[in-house]
């Protein structure tokens, strides 16, 4: 076990494809116990990256370092370490849940108990399930399920949540969140801006294959001291008004004492926020 702070550093991270650059120099650092989620839209480069951390894609320039060692260049044990829930969903084997968790464990040195796993993903009903017999949402969490029997220090989750129906994405956040607290780093690539904002220590934001804003998604590209809209309603319909200052303009509105009838202070949100980041970029 590395006793490292940071678990993943990237510097001028490349990827060309025919000559193409699907990543074009990233740099990354992300530390021990941290959740990092990775934003852009589709095509961006987010799991082109991931995989050259996974070490399932060769870079073509730059340097990465993935829990001490090269993830180009590292060897069985140094996998052992990771947990890995890609994209695309598990094999509709015909094992069933119980016996391809179990089968999973024995890969790694120090496995957490199958029936605990299924538990914590929530398919301790399905132990005895064929998988092949398993809903979409059913089977993502399966996958995550494989993904961190290993006990792993480093989780990579490519959209871990598509096809969750919103209570188990909850029940999924708790997860995640359980996971961190237990000292677990966590690489998350996500579409939900909600979930990224409700998981996330830090976000970087990608498009065309580089980072165009990184940091706490409550500060992300300025957010928390951007212009805020202010709308209230009067007799004659809604009123609206952006400001810098909106503590003021609320004073001045409450001069006259009494309150202000549907009152709404509203800063842009990591949507309008994220929009406009990518927007800069097409
Ligand atoms: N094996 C490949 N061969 C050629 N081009 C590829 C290959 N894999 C990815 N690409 C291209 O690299 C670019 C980045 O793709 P990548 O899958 O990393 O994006 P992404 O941000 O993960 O997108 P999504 O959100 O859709 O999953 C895209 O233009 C894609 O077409």
């Amino acid at each position: 076990m590395g006793g490292e702070t940071t678990v993943v550093t990237a510097r001028g991270l490349r990827k060309e494809y025919s000559g193409r650059a699907a990543v074009a120099g990233i740099d990354l650092d992300i530390r021990r116990g941290e959740v990092f989620a990775l934003l852009g839209p589709n095509g961006a480069g987010k799991t082109t990256t991931v995989e050259i951390l996974e070490g399932h894609r060769r870079r073509s320039g730059g340097e990465a370092r993935v829990l001490g060692e090269d993830p180009g260049r590292a060897g069985g044990r140094w996998r052992a370490r990771l947990g890995i829930v890609l994209q695309t969903a598990t094999d509709a084997a015909d094992l069933t849940v119980a016996e391809t968790v179990r089968h999973y464990a024995g890969y790694y040195p120090d496995p957490r108990a199958p029936d605990e796993v299924l538990e914590l993903v929530g398919l301790g009903r399905q132990a005895g399930s064929r998988i092949k017999a398993l809903s979409g949402g059913q089977r993502r969490r399966l996958d995550v399920a494989l993904g961190i029997i290993g006990r792993p220090e480093l989780l990579f989750l490519d959209e871990p949540t598509t096809g969750f129906d919103p209570e188990a994405r909850r029940q999924f956040w708790d997860l995640i969140r359980l996971l961190a607290a237990d000292g677990t780093t966590i690489l998350l690539t996500t579409h939900y801006l909600d979930e990224a904002e409700a998981l996330a220590e830090r976000v970087a934001v990608i498009a065309g294959g580089l980072i165009v804003a990184e940091g706490d998604p409550a500060t992300l590209g300025g957010r928390n001291s951007a212009a805020a809209t202010v709308s209230w309603s009067t007799a004659e319909g809604r009123r609206e008004r952006q400001t810098t200052a909106p503590t003021a303009l609320i004073r001045e509105l409450s001069s006259g004492g009494g309150e202000i009838a549907g009152l709404e202070v509203r800063r842009p949100s990591l949507e309008d926020t994220y929009l406009e980041l990518i927007g800069e970029r097409r």
